[in-house]
This record gives structure tokens, sequence and C-alpha cells, in this order.
């Protein structure tokens, strides 16, 4: 059998899409798909009509434009040699890299969030609520349910606190699920996770109601993300975090390559997920993968949630990247107030030099994290008035 080249692949591909799309997949068409997306991304989460028509958390800016998939016709023989005059080169020192500031712009999105919390009491009477299951006693998990609460406080959402201690039985977190899912002043439940190693965490996390899954672990949710032409109804937080750091910072994902560290369900495996619905040409790398660092040196953009301090070193990123830093790794440290401070997966001094954007930790991905769980628990309670009224 002849062997089908890349180039008939394409061609056939052509073929078949020819018939749905109307226009045919010359340059100028991929263009003004790019520039197509590219508008949608400029408007992401800042203009008032967005915020208002796409009340809901999974408003298409967050999952991305849904454009049809036409393939760019590649060249059928290789180009002609252009003779080009050798310029003489100027050194330019590398542009200093942005440093994404996450804290900045959590306290926007927490201040947009305190108005529609103010607009839903007005007019509803209705009062967003949160709900976070605590199960143990990890250090850093109640570092961070202390930080959802207060971030609660913040904005005026109500926020109930279920402890638990790391001997009960996976049948009293249900029942605590339950609990809150029978609750209408509870309209987010969140399961703090990791849960103790006894406990089957998929069937807990399955027992939230699914219009209440506001950390979007839901299967239902996680289907949705992955299916193009579907929503799902929230979107977890983190993931939506990292995607909001690259929109607000009109970095362009379309056709980029976006390689991601970890593939859990709180953060790589959604972001890859969300990545692809931006057309980014996703890798995964993971625990597994080898040589890693030679997959992540070919990236355009990185996003590393391994929960490893230190992982991604200078040497693993290509000059120019953007690096998006999702771990939070505690490192022991007798000078801090607590006995340890916290460091990413990128060891920020090297990659510092080499990227041209990249987030710190901590005051990067982890306050947008919490800000989208707000957000998704507005939305909650949105939805909620509008299936009541
Ligand atoms: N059901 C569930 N949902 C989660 O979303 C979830 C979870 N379980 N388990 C653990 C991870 C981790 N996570 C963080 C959120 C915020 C910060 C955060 O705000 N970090 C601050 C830390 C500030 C400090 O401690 O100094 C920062 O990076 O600036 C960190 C980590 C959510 N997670």
């Amino acid at each position: 059998m002849a062997a089908l080249t890349w180039g008939r692949l394409v061609k056939r591909k052509m073929a078949a899409d020819s018939a749905s799309a109307s226009a045919s997949a010359s340059a100028p068409v991929l263009f003004s798909l790019l520039a197509r997306s590219r508008r949608c991304h400029a408007t992401v989460g800042t203009s008032k009509e967005d915020e208002d028509t796409h009340a809901h958390s999974t408003s298409p800016s967050i999952l991305g434009p849904d454009l049809p998939d036409i393939w760019s016709s590649l060249p059928t023989s290789p180009p002609r040699p252009i003779p080009i005059p050798i310029p003489i080169p100027i050194p330019m020192p590398p542009a200093p890299p942005t440093i994404i500031d996450g804290k900045s712009i959590a306290q926007e999105i927490r201040s947009h969030i305190s108005k529609h919390v103010i607009n839903l009491k007005n007019s509803y009477d209705k009062v967003p609520g949160l709900a976070v299951i605590l199960v143990g006693h990890r250090r850093d998990s109640q570092s961070y349910v202390r930080y959802k609460i207060k971030a609660c406080n913040e904005v005026g959402i109500t926020s109930f606190l279920a402890q638990l201690p790391h001997s009960c039985s996976e049948d009293e977190v249900i029942d605590s699920v339950t609990r809150f899912n029978e609750d209408p002043s509870v309209h987010g439940i969140l399961v703090q996770l990791p849960l103790p190693q006894h406990m089957d965490e998929e069937r807990i996390l399955g027992a939230v109601s699914l219009h209440k899954d506001v950390d979007g672990f839901h299967p239902l949710n996680v289907g949705n993300l992955a299916l193009r032409g579907r929503q799902p109804l929230f979107i977890p937080c983190a993931a939506k975090a990292c995607l909001q750091l690259l929109l607000r910072h009109q970095i362009d994902l379309v056709g980029k390559h976006a390689v991601v560290i970890g593939r859990s369900k709180v953060v790589g495996l959604p972001t890859s997920l969300l990545l692809q619905r931006h057309y980014s040409t996703v890798s995964i790398v993971h625990a597994f993968t080898h040589r890693p660092e030679e997959i992540t040196r070919e990236a355009d953009i990185v996003i590393s949630a391994a929960g490893v301090a230190n992982l991604v070193r200078g040497s693993w990123l290509k000059r120019g990247v953007v690096v998006i830093d999702v771990g939070t790794n505690p490192i022991e440290d007798p000078d801090s107030e607590h006995g340890y401070r916290l460091t990413g997966d990128v060891h920020f001094d090297e990659a510092v030099k080499v990227a041209s954007a990249i987030t710190p930790v901590p005051g990067g991905v982890g306050p947008v994290t919490i800000a989208m769980l707000l957000s998704n628990t507005l939305d909650a309670a949105k939805e909620a008035c509008r299936s009541s009224v």
C-alpha cells in the first residue's frame, strides 16, 4: 500500500472540510480566524457586556472561541531561496521579563465580584454561600481553607466550614456533602484535597451536586470541558486562573506550543483541556515522561503544576517563553513566621533570565485561583436565582 504522506493526509482532510467550510483553506482565511480569535481574547473578562450576558463562569472567552478546523495547506515544493542581505548585528539587551502580578489581578477581580454580590442582595435578597469541607489537619490545607474563608468575607460571600477528623469515615464526609447539597443558602461546595488515603476521592467528589460543584471536578463538568461544543457549568479554579493570567496579558495562544507539567485533576488536566480549546498545541509532561526537559525546551508557554520545588530549571526553557508556575511547595524555613515558606515548581532566579513573562510564587496563580473560586460561587448563586424565578 502506498504510504499516506502528511501532505496527502492534509489534502484529504481539506477536501472533507471544504464541504462544510465554504472558504478555501488559504492563508487569508487562517489569518482572519486568528484575528477573530485575537479579538475574542482581547475582550476577556473586561467588558461589562461580556460579564452580564455570560454571567456564567463558563463564558465563551474563558472557554475559547469555537472555530472550525481548517488546515492550512503545506507548500508543495520547497520555497525558492531569496537572497537576503546580511544585516549587521546590533547587540540588543534582552527586554526585562514581565513579572505577572497575580495579587493585583486577584484584587481587581474581587472588587468586581463584591459589586455583583451587592447587586444580587439588592435585587434578589440572595447572598452567595460557599461551603468548605476540610478533613484532617494538614498544615497547608488549613492555610488554603483559611485564605478561602477570608476571601469570601472580603467580597460578602457567606462561608460555611465543616471540619472532620482524619479518622472519620468516608460516609461521614458524604453526609456532610449531602447536608450542604440540600441547604439552599449554600451555592458552592468545595471538598479540600487531598483527602486522607483511606477515602475514595471520586465517590466523595461525585456526591457533590452538579450545580454546586464550584471546583469543577464532577465527571460531567470535566467531560463537558473536554468536549468541544459543550459548556461545563464550572471550570476548575486553578485552570481558569492560568487562562485569566495569559489572556489578561494578551499572550497569543493560537497555534502556540504549550507544555503543561503535571496531569492532576486539580490543575494539569483541566488546564491542558482549556488550552486546547484556545487552539494551543498542548504537550503534557508528567512523572513518567522521558526527557521532560527536552520537551519543555520546545515550549512557547510552560504551565507547571508538578508539585516539586524547583523542578524546572533555566536550562529547561526556551528564550522568550511565558512561564506560569502553579506549584506551591512548602519548604522548611525556620526564619519565616510559620516555619515554612512557599516555593514554586520553577527555579525563579534562573527562569527570570530566560522568560519574557513569569508568575512568581507566592503572589502569582494562587490568589487568582481563590478569586476564581469566588467567581464560580457567585455564578452558582446567580444560576440558583434564575432557576427559582
Ligand atoms: N478542592 C480543592 N480545590 C482547590 O482549588 C485546591 C485544593 N482542593 N487543594 C489544594 C490546591 C492548592 N490550592 C491553592 C489555592 C490558593 C493558593 C494561594 O493563595 N497561594 C498564595 C499563598 C500565600 C502564602 O501562603 O504565602 C500565593 O501563591 O500567593 C495556593 C494553593 C488550591 N487547591
